[in-house]
């Protein structure tokens, strides 16, 4: 018996129904007619994952007898979305399920409302990485995404008069059918103390007394690959005390301390940090960091390996990708595993760790590079800081019999940075200990190359390269746009699902009318979904006669929500003042979805400033029926599958060489959108592939930015120069959409006058000129959609499945297991 194969249910509607039947009667514990829909909703989830299962496990089997190299991805976000409906695509049950609940009387579309989407992430990088698993588990590479199971992901946004306001987002209130623990694998990992030397039959070794532990359970989420049977492991670390009730301490009536080693414990994986680009330098962050790094190497070493393993051969069978800087402290964790725990020798332990880390760098702003006082580090982890030390020291030694006694390349390059106190930078530390270190995206990778990390791209050459970001198709076409799915699968077959490049078909039939025809209505059909689901969501209506023009991302300065602000306030002032006939401006309706990081003021006065301007203009009859202004609260995964299929216009307005590469960018083009954008990260490969008929492109480029930098940049100039401008700064700072009150937007306004970092002002005209281009080119609906055709069939190089085959060949070289 024990080794007979697990056998799914039939996949069938009577299969599936009795296999509903059983999880709503025995794991849920009700009958259908007593149950609700959250019990019918969990059951059907347990049903969807016992498909799962046998599969997981043949899989688990398969991947252990072949022996295969393993990604281990690292990353400390997974922004996974909803998982219902991705979970019955890859299974091929979706039309199953919708049947066999329509026997026992359910709307499966009641029941795909009630799930909470996991928020285990920021934004793009969080995102990325959920694209990347879904695209290993389809390409059948073997793959286990090690993360953090946080009890609170990102926080819900609500906004109060205008103002972001956060939530707790407590995503597991109602259950989490998608995942199940492991206590059995829990690993041990321990924070403080000292270290010690010791005599090891005459070899001097190191050992390190913790002062304290906590226990790291993991949870499996199966990620299934599509239409390929095939399920790779999602591992979510959470954190428990390792004893978690203290009964001496309760007997003596102290119950609040008896348990605080619980409640201690606990806090490291309670809550995602919410900033996206600015770290805080925060403990329990470092904490966080070391927590889920230390039980992913050892959960791999323990539980994928088998007993015996000959640790030199380490690199056959793993490599560990660093998923930016926040994972790096797994660098020494593997050092001290091999030299303190498995007594390897130094030398031969780092030329293993070496060759089992590379590291993906996702942002150019300095202030997004992660550095840890050695203080701070050296009281947390005081064998790592010593072990860091000495990765320094021999590499430090490298440069100079490489370099000579170069004493300012010598401070340059130290993973030990001096100011403005004393601390170590993760991203040197990535770059010196990784086999490789991409950028992700062309241009981003350049710039890696001859600015951020360039003393070490001239000493390490071969080390650096470049894999341009990928979105998945399976949810970002075929569950976000069903209709535009139907319609290429009509044209095309099916294969494009998993083999993107075959969009370049459609290029053809971008010249047959017919086509244009009914693409255009997949497009209008979109916008009256999204107008549905807000009004549903948040009582608001979409003009599907409108133009949409969309702006959703995370809010931040360098991504200049501001050049949008502007260009609306620009069109209102316009037609308010009389200046321009309301009949010659194209109805658009500006779409904004943005969180802000709490502690980033600038960026919550920018959301409170969109949501004023869209109340005023949402209110002026003489604007009426031309400009709309909507701003959903709480903009994530799901919204986002709602929006992007209805947009018309992508805004994608960086300043040139702040991007690393964006992923929206590529979700609008693959939904039939045209880009607004600047020559900064992806926008650059998107418009070499879709042509620059088919992109507005505007701004400075990169060297042009620098340029302007260096000769000293005086914003106010571009304020004297423009009346535009000067008319919509002015009418800003008027307080005309802050009822007269001139104080709320001033620091808005007056950051862009006398700073303006992201040059929001210089690219001003250049930006209302392509903005002129897009109403010229929109008032020919026919040439718009020919042209939205083409973003679609020439974007099929933007598909993570592309990414991951990029990484396969020039880092990873882990040929899918078949
Ligand atoms: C510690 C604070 C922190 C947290 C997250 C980050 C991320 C790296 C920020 C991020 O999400 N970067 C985005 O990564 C995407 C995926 O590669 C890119 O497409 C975006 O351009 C980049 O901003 C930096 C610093």
């Amino acid at each position: 018996l024990a080794l007979a194969p697990v056998v799914s249910p039939p996949s069938s509607v009577d299969g599936f129904v009795k296999q509903f039947l059983t999880n709503l009667n025995f794991d849920q514990g009700v009958s259908l007619s007593e149950s609700d829909a959250n019990d019918q909703y969990l059951a059907l989830a347990g049903t969807v994952r016992d498909y799962l299962m046998a599969r997981w496990l043949e899989d688990q089997a398969r991947q252990n007898e072949q022996q295969s190299k393993t990604v281990c991805y690292l990353s400390a976000e997974y922004l996974l979305g909803r998982q219902l409906d991705n979970n019955l695509l890859a299974a091929r049950l979706t039309d199953i399920a919708t049947d066999a609940l329509a026997q026992c009387g359910i709307d499966i579309n009641d029941l795909r409302e009630l799930e909470v989407e996991p928020g285990l992430g920021n934004g793009g990088l969080g995102r990325l990485a959920a694209c990347f698993i879904d695209s290993l588990a389809t390409m059948s590479v073997p793959n286990i995404g090690y993360g953090i199971r946080y009890e609170y992901g990102i926080f819900r946004q609500t906004f109060v008069d205008g103002e972001q306001v956060e939530q707790p987002d407590a995503w597991l209130r109602m259950g989490s059918p998608w995942d199940f623990p492991h206590p059995e694998a829990a690993q041990t990992i321990s924070f403080g103390g000292r270290t010690e030397t010791y005599d090891d039959n005459g070899t001097e070794r190191t050992r390190w007394i913790p002062d304290w532990s906590v226990l790291a359970v993991p949870y499996n989420m199966m990620v299934p690959g599509y239409h390929n049977g095939r399920v790779n492991t999602l591992r979510l670390w959470r954190a428990v005390a390792t004893n978690a009730f203290d009964l001496r301490i309760f007997n003596s009536g102290d119950y609040e301390e008896s348990v605080r080693a619980q409640t201690f414990a606990e806090n490291i994986s309670k809550v995602l940090y919410p900033e996206d680009s600015t770290p805080q330098g925060k403990e329990l962050r470092l904490q966080q960091q070391y927590f889920f790094v230390s039980a992913s190497i050892r959960d791999f070493i323990d539980t994928v390996l088998p007993a015996d393993y000959d640790l030199t051969k380490l690199p056959d069978r793993v490599i560990f990708q660093l998923n930016d800087t926040h994972p790096v402290i797994g660098v020494p964790e593997l050092m001290r595993v091999l030299i303190d725990e498995k007594g390897m020798e130094w030398d031969d332990a780092w030329a293993i760790t070496q060759q089992c880390f590379a590291y993906t760098c996702h942002t150019l702003l300095p202030e997004a590079l992660e550095v840890w006082p050695v203080d701070l580090l050296g009281r947390l982890l005081p064998r790592h800081l010593e072990i860091i030390y000495r990765i320094n020291e021999e590499f430090l030694e490298e440069v100079r019999e490489r370099f000579g006694d170069d004493m300012l390349r010598i401070r340059n390059m130290s993973i030990i940075g001096e100011h403005p106190y004393r601390s170590v930078r993760m991203a040197y530390l990535a770059t010196v200990a990784g086999a490789k270190v991409n950028g992700v995206a062309e241009l981003h990778s350049q710039l890696l190359r001859d600015k951020v990390l360039h003393d070490f791209a001239e000493m390490y050459p071969d080390k650096f390269t470049n894999v341009t970001n990928g979105i998945t198709p399976r949810r970002f076409i075929r569950l976000a746009n069903p209709s535009l799915a139907e319609l290429i699968t009509e044209a095309l077959g099916a294969g494009w699902t998993i083999d993107l490049e075959r969009l370049r078909g459609l290029e053809a039939l971008a010249e047959d009318p017919e086509f244009r025809e009914r693409f255009g209505a997949v497009k209008a059909a979109n916008k009256r979904r999204l107008n549905e689901v807000l009004f549903q969501r948040d009582g608001v209506h979409v003009d599907e006669t409108h133009m949409l023009d969309v702006m959703v991302k995370r809010l931040h300065e360098y991504k200049r929500q501001m050049l949008k602000v502007l260009h609306i306030v620009t069109l209102y002032d316009g037609i308010a003042s009389g200046r321009v006939a309301a009949a010659d401006v194209t109805p658009r309706t500006f779409i904004f979805g943005a969180k802000a990081a709490p502690g980033y003021a600038m960026a919550k006065r920018i959301i409170h400033l969109i949501n004023a301007v869209g109340s005023v203009v949402n209110n002026d009859p003489r604007v009426e029926g031309r400009l709309k202004v909507i701003f959903p609260p709480n903009y994530n995964v799901t919204l986002a599958e709602k929006v992007i299929p209805a947009a018309d216009l992508s805004e994608q307005i960086s300043l040139a060489g702040k991007e690393a590469s964006g992923t929206g960018n590529m979700k609008f083009a693959l939904n039939g959108a045209l880009t607004i954008g600047t020559d900064d990260g992806a926008n650059v490969e998107i418009r070499q592939l879709v042509g620059d008929d088919n992109f507005f492109l505007f701004g400075m480029t990169e060297p042009e930015v620098e340029v302007l930098w260096a000769q000293g940049y005086t914003p106010a100039d571009f304020y004297q120069a423009h009346a535009g401008l000067r008319g919509a700064l002015d009418l800003i700072s008027s307080g005309a959409f802050s009822e007269g009150d001139r104080s709320v937007f001033e620091p808005v306004v007056s950051n862009l006058l006398y700073d303006d970092r992201f040059m929001v002002l210089a690219d001003y005209a250049s930006y209302i000129a392509a903005q002129e281009r897009v109403d010229a080119a929109y008032a020919d609906q026919d040439a718009w959609t020919k042209s939205a055709i083409l973003n679609v069939a020439r974007s099929g190089f933007f598909s993570s499945d592309r990414s991951m085959r990029d990484y396969i060949d020039r880092i990873w070289h882990t040929p899918p297991v078949l």
